[in-house]
């Protein structure tokens, strides 16, 4: 009997980009960041990079977006680098079951935030990058890693998307000033949160981000920029964390590590086989991308990608 033929992501790519364009139900963009209001809803692009190096995309595959929470996976990676297993004291490692930006938690936590994929959690990673350095040199390091994971200098922070935060991001504004009031943050709200806004306002194309992934798949051939056991742990993280209070659907529904972003950006990992991003701006009830998690779970089921 000959087994069925593998299914190729050549032809499964296109596909999945026709499907996601029958229905017009993209979801909202995310108002609260002026710059990401002015979003057309109506685009998905997705690229899979698998550990082989290969890249198959489709779709709006050329529109650098707005990475926005998907950095807190490469700033956390750099923080625990820096400090290693010490960043625990500041920062938890549960799932929040709570909105990203949610403070009644913090102050029920006494100022030590769930996990470091929430906001708090990561104004805390992007302190803990920072230390007593200038924010363009801490933000120098992360623009490095993410370039490195990437191979290309060609990704850039968007300074009008970052201005936009800073004008109106007045809830991150109480976290930090409530970390700081509970002794958790180095240095003052705003100097912590303009590094935030600056590298969460990173851009990039779907393939762009779906390499700088690779580093997460633990694979002979991916850039090792970071060592086996903590690959583990940060695909973990993704897993319990990554998509906030909608981490058990993604879970359920796709069943990989993930990590999304407001501007509508998902990275998710197939550990030991591929890097996924995909991008579609408008986001669900949980301010995840609506179709990028439609996309996901059709394609782990039909490449059997699902980690269970
Ligand atoms: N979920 C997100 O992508 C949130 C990131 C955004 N920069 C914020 O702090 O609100």
């Amino acid at each position: 009997m000959s087994s069925p033929a593998k299914p190729d992501l050549s032809d499964v790519l296109p596909r999945l980009n026709d499907m996601m364009r029958e229905d017009d139900h993209w979801g909202d963009v995310a108002a609260y960041i002026p710059q990401l209001a002015t979003v057309d809803p109506a685009q998905f692009g997705i690229a899979v990079v698998t550990a082989d190096g290969q890249c198959h995309v489709a779709g709006d595959t050329q529109v650098p977006f707005s990475v926005q929470s998907i950095t807190k996976v490469f700033t956390l990676a750099i923080a625990l680098g820096r400090s290693g297993d010490q960043l625990w004291h500041r920062v938890g490692r549960e799932p929040s079951g709570r909105a990203f930006n949610s403070i009644v938690q913090l102050e029920q936590e006494q100022g030590r935030p769930r996990n470091p994929f929430i906001n708090a959690g990561a104004i805390v990673t992007t302190d803990e990058v920072l230390g007593n350095r200038e924010p363009r040199e801490a933000l120098a390091e992360i623009m490095r890693f993410v370039r490195e994971a990437a191979g290309t200098d060609d990704i850039h922070i968007n300074d009008t998307v970052a201005a936009s935060e800073t004008d109106f991001g007045h809830r991150n504004f109480a976290l930090a000033h409530f970390l700081k009031s509970y002794g958790n943050l180095i240095n003052a709200p705003e100097r912590t949160l303009g590094t935030y806004f600056h590298h969460c306002a990173m851009e990039m194309t779907v393939q762009q981000l779906a390499m700088a992934g690779r580093f997460l798949i633990e694979a002979p051939d991916v850039p090792r920029l970071v060592a086996p056991s903590r690959i583990r742990r940060l695909n973990a993280l993704m897993l319990t964390c990554g998509h906030y209070d909608g981490s058990g659907d993604f879970a359920y529904r796709v069943g990989l590590p993930g990590k999304s972003g407001v501007g509508g950006g998902i990275l998710a990992i197939v550990p030991g086989r591929a890097s996924i991003a995909v991008w579609s701006p408008g986001l669900n009830r949980y301010g995840n991308s609506q179709k990028g998690t439609e996309a996901l779970a059709l394609l782990a089921r039909h490449m059997d990608w699902s980690i269970f």
